[in-house]
């Protein structure tokens, strides 16, 4: 069976919790992601050890944010490791993203738009005035012409992103929650079914598995509930 478009959120306090997840959701979706808390204790060691002997891609979600030329030397830093994705800040800035796209030309570099935690009143508050999906277009569109292949959005901006930037650039959704879930500190989010109905490549999804006692069945039903809802 093909694997669910599913990037499970690592967000472990060690590696061995990681590497457990990791082996228990892999038969069942197409990406493992490691962030800054498995990364910043670990460093590079922690791509092998969730990769393991799957195939699994892993998407390094370190969201660099600095200036052009701190980015691309990041960039290159983290490229040797190979990692399927790696993330940067849209709000660097297109030169910023130019140089993480050259720095790793293996890498699909995905721009982070609007934090899915970021309520409106949120991105009133830090200057980003009016409805999130005008900002997170905007961001997209500057992305795209920088070089980006992917973007993060919320879920409920796919549809608005995707008349923006065409097909042919991959979709990431994180805040993405299977219905009655807990939303916890995400703002703008959708069911895996939603999400993928208006058309989004990869869902990110975390703790609904991860907090599980059993992230391996966890994954496998959501990817089970996809496949029947396409
Ligand atoms: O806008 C963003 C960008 C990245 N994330 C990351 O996705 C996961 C979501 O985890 P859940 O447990 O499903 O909430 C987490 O690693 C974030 O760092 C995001 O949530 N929103």
């Amino acid at each position: 069976m093909t694997p669910a478009p599913i990037a499970v959120a690592l967000d472990a306090p060690d590696l061995e919790t990681a590497a457990r997840w990791a082996a228990l959701v892999t038969p069942h979706v197409s990406t493992v992601k490691v962030g800054l808390e498995l990364y910043l204790r670990y460093g590079p060691e922690v791509i092998a050890s969730v990769k393991g002997a799957s195939g699994v891609e892993v998407f390094l979600d370190l969201k660099l944010h600095d200036i052009p030329n701190t980015v691309a030397g990041a960039a290159r830093a983290v490229a040797r490791l190979r990692p399927a994705i790696l993330t940067v800040h849209a709000a660097g800035g297109p030169a910023m993203i130019r140089a993480a796209v050259e720095a790793a030309p293996h890498t699909e570099i995905a721009a982070v738009t609007i934090l899915t935690s970021l309520t409106e009143t949120d991105l009133d508050r830090i200057g980003l005035a009016g409805p999130a999906d005008a900002a997170v277009r905007r961001l997209a569109a500057l992305s795209v012409e920088a070089g980006a292949t992917a973007l993060v959005c919320s879920p409920n901006e796919v549809p608005a992103v995707r008349a923006e930037v065409g097909d042919g650039i991959r979709l990431i959704t994180p805040g993405v929650r299977p219905e009655g879930a807990a939303t916890q500190d995400q703002a703008r989010v959708a069911t895996p079914e939603q999400a993928l109905a208006d058309g989004a490549d990869l869902l990110v999804i975390g703790r609904p598995i991860t907090g599980s006692p059993d992230p391996g069945a966890a994954a496998a039903a959501i990817a089970a509930s996809l496949r029947r809802s396409v």
